[in-house]
């Protein structure tokens, strides 16, 4: 297996995820996990399927820090030698990027460009990307971006009612993001419930810290409730969602709060944890809002709400509906926002399974709902071998160009 294995990195700005994949696998061969980075305890955690969990702390706590320790694994595991190729995760590829690209200074140049659209993301992004060039300068390297699924998203699905020159001039409209999360749970529902490749209608409820909705037609991602940027659409763990502009304004009037402060009240401060004023963890509220607290108990409504009101939403761009689908943290582990959102949907005919639903967790997939009409499904995603394939792809192209 000598350099053929891909190192995939979802660099965040406070975790980065690692997983070192063959290509063709779903299961990581190592994965890691580095979390508060840029903080006091900064630590990586290592898992394979063959040895148990390992935790070491960081000394600088950086995202080099991290590589720096993700390359002595390598090495003490012997794997270093066979990594062929790195794929990175990059949330925004604007209208420049309607597929993963090799990384060059071009790239990067653009990518750069892209970070206003995605302040929370593309910074981080990159810095994966500046690092894994210092700590890796031999091989081959590929973004892998959120946004190229929804290339495909009409003028009526992306375009915001703002005067028209803000697009033609500025690039402002919606992009969405999780597109390569959307699209691989897509793929694998048309193949688990046997639906017809060219005829088939899907609503994808990616939900983790950044939660999504999709709507998937005949394989093409046709509407998504993220916007320019990924503060639109759901409530998330610290993000707001959908919000009333004015609204916003009259908080920066009254609390003398500037433009920035209020970009990262909305972003860092709001959705479940500013709601709760308890956390931002969907485990630790749910918890908590069994235990009575009133804060936890809205928090989750408040998600639930919104969420089944944009599956709703989304259904309308489709000519027909089989299945609503859970994935993410939330989407594949949680069962009590599934129940409580899916019966929020009796109107699209769906019905709750309560006994399915409670066996669906970690790392299980399956059917939740009971009925004749569309169903509500549990998959897993697995961003890490989207990313891991494409990556192979791309290079083996370069190298035989
Ligand atoms: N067993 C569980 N029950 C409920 N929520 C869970 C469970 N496991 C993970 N989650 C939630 O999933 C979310 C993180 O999702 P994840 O997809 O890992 O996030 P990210 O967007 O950072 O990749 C957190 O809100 C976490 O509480
Ligand atoms: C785009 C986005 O929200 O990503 P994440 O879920 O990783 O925060
Ligand atoms: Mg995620």
């Amino acid at each position: 297996m000598r350099s053929s294995l891909i190192l995939v990195i979802n660099c965040g700005s406070s975790s980065i995820k690692f997983a070192v994949m063959q290509p063709c696998q779903d299961s990581p061969v190592l994965s890691g996990l580095a979390e508060c980075i840029g903080l006091q305890d900064a630590r990586i955690t290592f898992k394979s399927p063959q040895t148990d969990k390992k935790t070491v702390a960081l000394t600088t706590g950086d995202h080099k820090d991290a590589l720096n320790a993700l390359v002595q694994e390598l090495r003490d595991r012997a794997l270093i030698d066979s990594i062929g190729a790195i794929g990175h995760r990059v949330a925004q590829g604007g209208s420049v990027f309607a597929e993963s690209a090799l990384i060059t200074p071009t790239t990067i140049a653009k990518i750069e460009e892209l970070a206003t659209l995605a302040p929370l993301h593309n910074p981080a992004n990159l810095q994966g990307i500046h690092c894994a060039l210092e700590v890796f300068p031999t091989l081959l390297q590929v973004a892998v971006f959120d946004t190229s699924f929804h290339q495909t998203l009409t003028p009526a699905a992306y375009t915001y009612a703002v005067p028209h020159k803000y697009l033609r001039e500025h690039q402002v409209r919606r992009f969405g993001f999780h597109g390569t999360s959307h699209k691989y749970v897509a793929n694998e529902a048309v193949k688990m419930l046997g639906l017809n490749p060219d005829d088939h209608g899907l609503v994808v409820a990616h939900l983790g810290n950044g939660s999504s909705v999709c709507a998937v037609k005949n394989g093409i991602s046709v509407d998504t409730s993220m916007g320019m940027t990924p503060l639109e659409g759901l409530v998330m763990g610290t993000r707001s969602g959908d919000i009333d502009f004015a609204a916003v304004a009259y908080i920066g009037k009254v609390t003398n709060k500037s433009m920035a402060d209020l970009e990262q009240m909305l972003n860092k401060e709001s959705g479940l944890l500013g709601i709760s004023e308890l956390s931002s963890d969907c485990r630790t509220l749910g918890e908590a809002r069994k235990a009575g607290h009133a804060g936890a108990s809205l928090a989750i409504d408040v998600f639930v709400h919104r969420l089944a009101r944009h599956i709703g939403a989304h259904a309308m761009s489709l000519d027909r509906l089989d299945a609503i689908i859970f994935t993410g943290g939330i989407g594949e582990n949680s069962t009590l926002i599934r129940e409580l959102t899916i019966n929020h949907l009796k109107v699209l005919g769906i019905e709750l399974d309560s006994d399915q639903n409670n066996q669906l967790y970690g790392g299980r997939s399956g059917v939740v709902s009971r009925g004749e009409g569309p169903v509500a499904v549990v998959i897993n995603t697995n961003e890490e071998k989207m990313i891991a394939l494409d990556t192979d792809r791309i290079v083996k192209r370069a190298k035989t160009a």
